[in-house]
């Protein structure tokens, strides 16, 4: 049986975005996502969404990573699939739907999507580096030149370290471009090369940026594109933070599987 698709981008970061209203996609097979996000061989991408029916929920986001494996949170891929359910006819211009940190909300204005994210209230010092989960795993070190690091040699290099080994770690390296502005690029687990943009990476910079001096709305330039990053901080922590950015439909066709 052909299986319909629709390829997806979020500043870079691309998707597979498959209608599962039905449930007729294997989620189980980790070798056919694989495959379908290997860029030589199947569509290409750095993740697969299925959007599926939630009884309590305008959808249920259900992420895995380009290795086959069932992710954690994506933010550049929630505002897809916030866009493809839109296209779908599911939502208007609002919605409430799961993903795998839980309850998201967010609204579509024009070509942006500002995406809710879950509160944060904690952020980890590890020597100058920072440790935090913005519904994925993100480690983030401050560097003064990002264009000129080797992303995938020294983000490999922590995302495999002795802590990190085991569950893995997505690695974000950032830079300060201006008082509001900031400069990141990821290394991300699951697919593990760098991507050209990460939404909770980009998410989990700003905050820890705003301990370094910064203050919402901060803006974030990736290499695939600019986001933006707002958000309220107080003794508890960081909460009503939104990821706003644009995502688009690149191409739909069939695949044999
Ligand atoms: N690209 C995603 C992050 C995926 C996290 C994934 N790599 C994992 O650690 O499971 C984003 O836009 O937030």
């Amino acid at each position: 049986m052909p299986l319909s698709f629709y390829k997806y981008q979020g500043t870079g970061n691309d998707f597979v975005m498959v209608d599962n209203r039905k449930l007729s996609f294997p989620s189980e097979d980790e070798a056919l996502v694989k495959s379908l996000c290997d860029r030589r061989t199947g569509i290409g991408a750095d993740g697969l969404i299925l959007l599926q029916d939630h009884p309590d929920y305008d959808f249920e986001m259900v992420y895995f990573n380009a290795d086959g494996r069932l992710g954690s949170m994506c933010g550049n891929g929630a505002r897809c699939t916030v866009r493809f359910a839109k296209q779908l006819g599911v939502i208007e211009d609002v919605a409430c739907f799961l993903a795998a940190d839980g309850e998201h909300q967010a609204s579509i204005e024009r070509d942006l999507i500002l995406l809710h994210m879950n509160d944060v209230k904690e952020i980890e010092q590890v020597g100058e580096d920072y440790y935090l989960n913005t519904g994925s795993p993100h480690y983030v070190r401050f560097v003064d030149d990002v264009q000129a690091l080797d992303v995938f040699a020294e983000g490999r290099a922590i995302r495999y370290n002795e802590r990190f080994n085991a569950v893995g770690t997505n690695v974000n390296f950032v830079q300060k471009l201006a008082e509001d502005e900031i400069y990141v690029r990821t290394y991300e687990r699951g697919v593990e090369d760098e991507t050209l943009s990460c939404g909770t990476g980009v998410t989990a910079c700003a905050l820890v940026a705003s301990r370094n001096g910064f203050s919402s709305p901060i803006k974030v330039k990736t290499p695939g594109g600019d986001l933006q990053v707002t958000f309220v901080e107080n003794e508890a922590g960081f909460k009503t933070i939104y990821l706003i950015g644009p995502a688009k439909l690149v191409f739909s066709g069939t695949v044999p599987v």
